[in-house]
């Protein structure tokens, strides 16, 4: 079997329209855009590049966008009263706190800071706790954007064996909630787990969420398995990698992501949805 390619980018252009309309009819109805506030802080080039294109998109969709540069130096406390701000202004529906965060800042004293109904990464543990038990708020954006990916391949979830390999709050975890909420069989695997390759052949839908590059090879997959690979790695030569062997794993997969072009630019694309479902929901009118 040779994967058919599941096109991140052009799906994500699709989800873009729809939030561009769902954007006109709140703004007319309410008087103002959805607004998003991203905060980066230092200058960390991937992340300068990125928090850009987060504002650029939400301009695009017709939302009030801004991003706002803080020093390298900047303290906890700052950030901590910058988050404040932004929680209390009723122009504002979403708050990003760009990630990694420098070392003099507590990740988790930053994350439990944001307002839970502007949360539109999901990362509070109050939206966390949401989605473990079946009543999502706001879903975090690189799984909610698979699953939307996932859907657009015709993936028949219910009863199908879904391995997710990556552990972590923001992606791992969240997107075995969401594969379990779809009456998957999930197993969430990890860097430690034994004979990952084993685990991995019993796969109908593959997520590959570990960042190492060509982690998983090709005879891993499991004829006509779905894979999504969430990976997003440099290579020695700069060049962007996911965390499958992509041309190994195309001749036995039936969907595959590709990288870049797959989940990254779904991510953003969720963001802008998380957005708008944040606005509206804090006008009850979601
Ligand atoms: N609070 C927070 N929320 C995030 O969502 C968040 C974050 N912090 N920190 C960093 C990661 C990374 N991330 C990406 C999103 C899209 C692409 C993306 O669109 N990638 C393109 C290409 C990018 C390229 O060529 O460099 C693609 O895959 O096609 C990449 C990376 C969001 N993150």
């Amino acid at each position: 079997m040779t994967a058919q390619i599941l096109d991140g980018k052009a799906i994500a252009q699709k989800v873009r329209l729809e939030v561009r309309e769902g954007v006109a009819r709140f703004s007319a109805a309410h008087g103002r855009p959805p607004g998003l506030d991203v905060l980066l802080v230092g200058e960390d080039p991937a992340s300068v590049i990125y928090t850009r294109n987060k504002e650029k998109a939400s301009h695009e969709v017709g939302m009030r966008g801004r991003l706002h540069r803080l020093s390298a130096d900047t303290t906890e406390e700052e950030l901590l009263g910058k988050i404040a701000a932004l929680n209390t202004d009723p122009s504002v529906d979403g708050i990003l706190v760009q990630l990694p965060l420098p070392k003099q800042i507590r990740e988790a004293r930053v994350l439990d800071a944001v307002d839970p109904a502007k949360d539109v990464d999901g990362f509070h543990p109050v939206n966390a706790g949401l989605l473990a038990t079946g009543r999502p708020a706001l879903v975090p954006c690189t799984p909610k954007g698979s699953m939307r990916l996932l859907a657009e391949a015709g993936a028949h979830l219910a009863g199908a064996r879904a391995v997710v390999v990556g552990r972590s709050n923001i992606v791992g975890k969240p997107m075995a909630q969401l594969l379990l909420a779809a009456h998957a069989t999930v197993t969430l695997a990890h860097s430690r787990t034994r004979d990952l390759g084993a685990v991995c052949r019993e796969a109908d839908i593959l997520v590959a969420a570990v960042g190492r590059t060509r982690l998983i090879q090709g005879d891993w997959i499991k004829d006509g398995a779905i894979v999504i690979d969430v990976g997003m790695n440099r290579d020695d030569d700069g060049k962007l990698a996911g965390d499958v062997d992509f041309d190994a794993a195309r001749s036995r997969a039936s969907w595959i992501t590709p990288v870049p072009g797959g989940v990254g630019p779904m991510t953003i694309a969720t963001l802008l949805e998380n957005t708008l479902h944040a606005a509206r929901a804090r006008v009850g009118d979601g």
